[in-house]
């Protein structure tokens, strides 16, 4: 009988969905689940991860190499949390431990190429004979290096590089070598201390014949305690200097890890603020499960600006006090330096800061801080809801209503749903908040499942702001054709008059949303997918799905026509419109284009925030979160864009989106007002929107689900089918479709819609077909999507609960 541990390996593949076998060396034999391990695999060295052990005979198992941490990464609630992901949403184990890891892996694989090492050159040319001079150039060049990479061969040789390499490969000549490199390198500086005391240096001073240089170096220790490389330059005190000391027992180095990390200092002068007393009520109840270590779910629906970051930063203490640790998840990386700052100035460098944009470093970094237990607050992104943490006592949720927490790639995941599972796992408790809960969980809430809580009133007393629809075609029957209404115009004016600031809202980016010909209207589109090109501010034609861009056409492919005009407008336009009607104002624009890098939407909220600029315009990032007290004035450009689209919940984003834009207005002494413009004023939606109100939205809402069977009444499982070919794709999409009809028809609380063709039909170049799955409980379905092994195959993708049906 041998120890044998079962190990998922850590590489991207839906079929690879099993545990391998492995042994352990005898000095290894501490590992146990959890661990992150390194073994080999075929050829290769890869990561894998620890799921379970067992023990039987061990003959023929290969041993694993070694362990990748000084820990085990996965506890046993963060194992349990990637199993019930991979059950869930049907990926493998591997994919969902993955996620729990920065980065996707701890490793990082090189592969070079090099000659086998046991043929002899006749044998080679012998081997290549007939074959063009491109092959033995390969075999020589690699002759004379040794082993080289692929990017390093594909510069000497011309011709299809890889297929060359990987004939020779096959043919045996040249074999890969893989390599692996640990991610986490952390980084340390030596500083340098006394080794004596004080008194005893002071001393060796009084002493004379000293060199001048060690005179430097021990009085600015005496002076400073410790000294780091910088200062040795500044001093110019030589390594020669500094060794010589060591050597003489004087000084001795002691290394220190560097933290890098881009949200260090944000923390500002702030007066204690004392809860009022609906926040206290909240707190109250939020407050047993904290003392004692309960699982539970709270639902906080409180108004914009009803001081719910108060709530969360009191609700976090007290899971401190408990020696806890807490999770603090955000819709955008674009906000996480607002709520970092509020955090920050309350609980220091307790907080650090985890999202897929920070650098690999700086995210070791925070997590080595985490596990040591310097610190005990994660705010990020979705996916800092798997940050490695051992006693969580409680998650809270920004904006709970935010698709973003939904992740559209596989594993597709939902922030919430991990959250409220680990929490349920370590006996902690969640908190959401939201001024418009998602219509799923305020179902929830008022059923029980999440305790509901309520924050009706702005925290300082502030009213909501006064909204004004504007119908568009009411606008166009008076002459006026600008996209800024006459309400809009005299708003703005108003408000930059007073000095005060302006949000304005359009949902599309890029300068033109698309460009046709006027004589056989042809739209131009992108080649690789089926939607329409945006034309950009560059001068370039861009397809927004797959990123290629083309140069507008000066004839119309189509009808060799000239007349091609372009339409409808995107925020580049509208800044050039705004920039016109309002010379004089300072304005700042923020979509994806112009937000670069880890920092780019801080700096321009911040700068914004700063008083820097009189108008912030842009897509839906704008309305987010944010409470800038000079922003008296909101613009919704069109409100029905989201509206228009395919999709059940339109209505409800459409709502959200109107409320938290307007909800951005008269935060300060000020109060705010908020003109929404729109072709369908009187659609539910919009006109409970313009009224901030909730409760009438989701009751309407709610009975619109309840009749056509969508959530909360059903779970939704949505599969993609693609394939390359368009009568392929239908052909194997029916051929689900019946399976599922099948294998669902004892159900009859099941409904089965489609397949369809996807409202973007063709996405680089891969033809798109749905099927939607409705059903009471959606156990049964994933049950058979397993069975029929549909989560294996890589032409459909499988979306439990998924936010879009597009
Ligand atoms: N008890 C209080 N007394 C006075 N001011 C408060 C109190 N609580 C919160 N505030 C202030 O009210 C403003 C709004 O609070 P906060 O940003 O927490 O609201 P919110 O509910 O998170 O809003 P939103 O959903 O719109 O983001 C902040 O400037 C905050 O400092
Ligand atoms: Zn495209």
């Amino acid at each position: 009988m041998q120890k044998i541990i079962l190990v998922m390996i850590n590489l991207p593949v839906k079929t690879i969905n099993k545990a391998f076998s492995y042994l352990l060396p005898p000095e290894l034999q501490f590992i146990r689940a959890g661990w992150r391990v390194l073994v080999p695999f075929g050829s290769r060295k890869v990561e894998g991860f620890v799921v379970s052990t067992d023990s039987g005979n061990g003959d023929g198992l290969k041993y694993i190499i070694e362990a990748l941490d000084d820990l085990p990464w996965f506890d046993e609630n963060m194992l349990q949390t990637a199993k019930w992901i991979s059950d869930y949403y049907l990926c493998s184990l591997a994919e969902a431990m993955r996620l729990f890891i920065p980065g996707k892996t701890g490793l990082k694989t090189s592969l070079a190429y090099q000659l086998c090492p046991d043929l002899s050159c006749n044998e080679i040319e012998a081997a290549l004979a007939g074959k063009s001079d491109q092959y033995l150039a390969a075999c020589e060049y690699l002759a004379g290096h040794g082993s080289a990479s692929l990017p390093q061969i594909y510069k000497q040789l011309t011709g299809d590089c890889l297929k060359t390499l990987n004939y020779l490969v096959n043919k045996k000549i040249v074999v890969k070598k893989y390599s692996t490199v640990k991610q986490d390198k952390p980084k340390y500086e030596t500083f340098l201390k006394l080794a004596i005391t004080p008194a005893e240096a002071e001393q060796l001073l009084r002493v004379s014949g000293h060199r001048p240089a060690r005179r430097r170096l021990l009085t600015a220790l005496l002076s400073k305690g410790v000294l780091a490389k910088a200062d040795l330059k500044l001093l110019n005190i030589s390594q020669d200097t500094v060794k010589r000391s060591l050597a003489g027992g004087l000084i001795v180095a002691e290394q220190k890890r560097l933290l890098r990390n881009s949200y260090a200092g944000l923390a500002h002068e702030a007066g204690a603020i004392r809860l009022n007393q609906q926040q206290q009520q909240v707190l109250q109840q939020i407050m047993p499960a904290v003392v004692n270590r309960q699982y539970r779910s709270f639902l906080l629906h409180g108004i914009t600006g009803s001081g719910k970051t108060q709530v969360y930063l009191e609700v976090v203490a007290a899971v401190r006090k408990k020696r806890r640790q807490a999770i603090v998840l955000v819709p955008e990386i674009a906000l996480t330096s607002q709520i970092v700052a509020r955090f920050q100035t309350r609980f220091n460098d307790d907080v650090v800061v985890l999202h897929s944009k920070l650098s690999i470093d700086e995210r070791n970094d925070a997590i080595w801080r985490l596990r040591t237990g310097q610190a005990g607050i994660v705010i990020g992104a979705r996916s800092a809801v798997f940050a490695p943490l051992d006693d969580l006592g409680a998650v809270i949720i920004d904006e709970e209503h935010e698709f973003t927490y939904k992740q559209e790639e596989a594993p597709r995941y939902h922030a919430r749903e991990v959250a409220l599972k680990r929490a349920e796992l370590a006996e902690g408790v969640v908190l959401m908040g939201s001024a418009t809960p998602s219509v799923e969980s305020y179902y929830q809430a008022v059923r029980h499942t999440h305790t509901l809580l309520e924050l009706p009133d702005r925290a300082d007393g502030a009213s909501l702001p006064e909204v004004e629809l504007v119908d568009m075609r009411e606008e166009l029957r008076c002459g006026r054709r600008s996209v800024i209404s006459l309400a809009l115009r005299n708003l703005i004016n108003a408000a930059i008059a007073r000095g005060e600031q302006v949000i304005i809202l359009l949902n599309r980016r890029g300068y033109s949303t698309f460009v046709m010909c006027r004589e056989c209207g042809h739209v131009m589109s992108c080649s690789n997918c089926a939607v329409s090109l945006v034309y950009h501010k560059s001068g370039r034609l861009r397809c927004h799905y797959c990123q290629t861009s083309v140069t507008p056409p000066d004839v119309c492919p189509v009808c060799s026509s000239r007349y091609i005009r372009y339409f409808g407008t995107g925020t580049q336009r509208l800044e050039d419109e705004l920039a016109k009607t309002f010379p004089t104002a300072r304005m700042i624009r923020m979509d994806q284009d112009t937000t670069g890098g880890k920092l780019g939407h801080d700096r321009i909220l911040q700068a914004f925030a700063q008083g820097n600029y009189d108008i912030l315009l842009g897509t839906q990032m704008v309305a987010k979160g944010h409470d800038i007290k000079n922003v008296t004035a909101v613009g919704i450009i069109t409100a029905d864009s989201i509206l228009n689209l395919p999709d059940f919940r339109a209505a409800e984003r459409t709502f959200a989106l109107i409320t938290q834009a307007a909800g951005r207005a008269g935060r300060g002494a000020v109060s705010g007002k908020v003109v929404i413009q729109t072709y369908n004023p009187e659609h539910y939606a919009i006109e409970t929107g313009s009224r901030h109100a909730y409760a009438d939205f989701y009751e309407q809402e709610l009975s619109l689900r309840q009749s056509l069977f969508y959530p909360p009444f059903s779970k939704i499982t949505k599969l993609t089918v693609t394939a390359p070919e368009e009568g392929e794709v239908h052909r194997s999409a029916a051929d689900i479709a019946a399976a599922l009809t099948s294998a669902l028809a004892s159900s009859d609380s099941t409904k089965i819609l489609g397949p369809f063709v996807a409202p973007i039909a063709r996405i680089s170049n891969s033809f798109r077909m749905h099927i939607l799955i409705k059903s009471v409980e959606n156990a049964p379905v994933r049950l058979q999507l397993s069975l029929l092994k549909l989560h294996l195959r890589a032409d459909v993708s499988i979306d439990v609960d998924p936010v879009n049906v597009m």
